[in-house]
């Protein structure tokens, strides 16, 4: 328990930093052995990411046994605590009861922006650096680890370092979240040349689920997907259940949402074959040059 208050206390002082202090020089960092895990992304905000990073640790722990670890660098707008925090539902709807919300989500702000413009805000400037240091660490544990964004593939952290920067850094590969119905082409096709050209060559796109309102129009999502897979020559893995997560807090209602998704999600295989390839990756030779691993923010 000491341990683990430490490593918070030590982590958020390390991640602020005065506005105005210049981002941390590149420096060498030690390398993540065993380095396993993805990043989640979008082609925007409120696309499903949170109900899909949780859904993956949920998933992850009824196939293997053992939760992976789960990471949401940045939240910005609601309380820690709070039903509607990304911290919250991906502590409940990951089954991460032993975890603190603080464990899960490094740096929280209140104001509903992008991470950079939130912490602006507070008169703080994201440490790209320590960022960068902490996914290392996180990834170095030994657990697959689940990353969660905020907001799209290019929304900043800081001015030179967005949501890409970061998975780049930590040479994760990028599932992208996208909107199933009209509009989704354009915005999930340039998200992933985006983030192709910000040095991530292992891509794939998942459409977002369908609420029951929209259920008749399920051919228009297969045929965005066909069109987005031949467009960004990207792989599209299916498309996510619809199923909405509790409002409040109830132990046994996260239980069952827990229950049903993994058992709506196990039916999109191709989703879950992409995932399990990636979770149990062992990449060691990546590690050889632990510089690659950094840039400057
Ligand atoms: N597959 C789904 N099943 C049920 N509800 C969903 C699904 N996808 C999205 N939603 C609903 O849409 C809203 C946005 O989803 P979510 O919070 O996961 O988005 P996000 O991409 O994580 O957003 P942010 O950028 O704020 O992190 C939530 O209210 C969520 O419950
Ligand atoms: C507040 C919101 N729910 C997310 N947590 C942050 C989304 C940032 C989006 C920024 C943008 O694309 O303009
Ligand atoms: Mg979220």
């Amino acid at each position: 328990m000491l341990t683990i208050n430490y490593f918070i206390w030590f982590t958020q002082d390390c991640l602020r930093e005065v506005k105005f202090v210049m981002p941390a020089s590149k420096t060498n960092v030690e390398c993540a052995a065993n380095k396993k895990g993805i990043f989640v992304s979008s082609t925007g905000t409120e696309q499903g990411k949170t109900i899909l990073a949780s859904g993956i640790a949920a998933w992850w722990k009824s196939v293997t046994g053992a939760a992976p670890a789960v990471w949401k660098p940045v939240q910005s707008g609601v309380q820690w605590g709070a039903s509607n925090a990304d911290s919250y539902r991906l502590k409940w709807g990951g089954g991460l009861e032993d975890k603190q919300e603080q464990d899960i989500v490094s740096l929280a702000f209140s104001a509903p922006l992008s991470p950079l413009a939130a912490a602006a805000r507070e008169n703080v400037s994201i440490n790209c650096a320590a960022l960068r240091r902490e996914g290392i660490t996180r990834l170095s544990q030994g657990l697959p680890l689940v990353v969660e964004g905020a907001g799209g593939v290019a929304v900043p952290f800081a001015n030179t370092y967005t949501m890409c920067s970061l998975a780049s850094d930590l040479e994760l590969p990028m599932l992208i979240v996208a909107q199933p119905l009209l509009g989704t082409i354009s915005h999930t096709v340039t998200a992933v040349h985006y983030a192709r050209e910000q040095g991530i060559p292992d891509i794939a796109v998942v459409m977002g689920g369908l609420a029951p309102e929209q259920l008749e129009r399920e051919h228009e999502c297969e045929e965005n997907a066909q069109i987005i897979a031949e467009q960004a020559q990207v792989p599209v893995l299916g498309r996510l259940p619809w199923i909405p997560q509790p409002v409040m807090h109830d132990p046994h209602a996260w239980s069952s949402w827990r229950a049903q998704w993994v058992e709506a999600m196990s039916r999109v295989s191709l989703l879950c074959d992409w995932l399990m390839g990636r979770m149990n990756e062992v990449n060691k030779e990546r590690c050889a040059d632990s510089s690659s691993l950094t840039s400057d923010c």
